[in-house]
């Protein structure tokens, strides 16, 4: 396969743009991954600490914070977004 057949380009020169453009998408992917495997971890030591105090797991009126937060940054996606982080530090409710 050449290049144009991988990036769907139709010229050389914009294959090489978009091969170079991937290649800084697979890295900003690889560093969000790992911002959220470090909001995993910090969100796991909150929960830990409240539920060894008696409490729940659960804070729904953070969530609804942290979703507003996500909502005003990036529109209606943001909160579909926020709400699969969510899921993926607390688990499913
Ligand atoms: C981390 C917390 O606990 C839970 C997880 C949250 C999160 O991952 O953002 C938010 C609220 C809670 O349901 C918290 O209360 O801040």
């Amino acid at each position: 396969m050449t290049a144009t057949d991988v990036t769907g380009a139709r010229t050389p020169e914009a294959a090489d743009v978009i091969t170079g453009a991937r290649e800084r998408i697979d890295s900003l992917d690889d560093r969000i991954i790992g911002l959220i495997q470090e909001r995993m971890a910090v969100s796991a030591v909150i929960q830990e600490a409240r539920i060894a105090s008696g409490g729940r797991r659960v804070n729904l009126s953070r969530e609804m914070d942290v979703l507003g937060h996500y909502r005003d940054a990036l529109g209606k996606p943001g909160t579909a977004l926020a709400m699969t982080l969510l899921e993926l530090c607390r688990g499913r409710i």
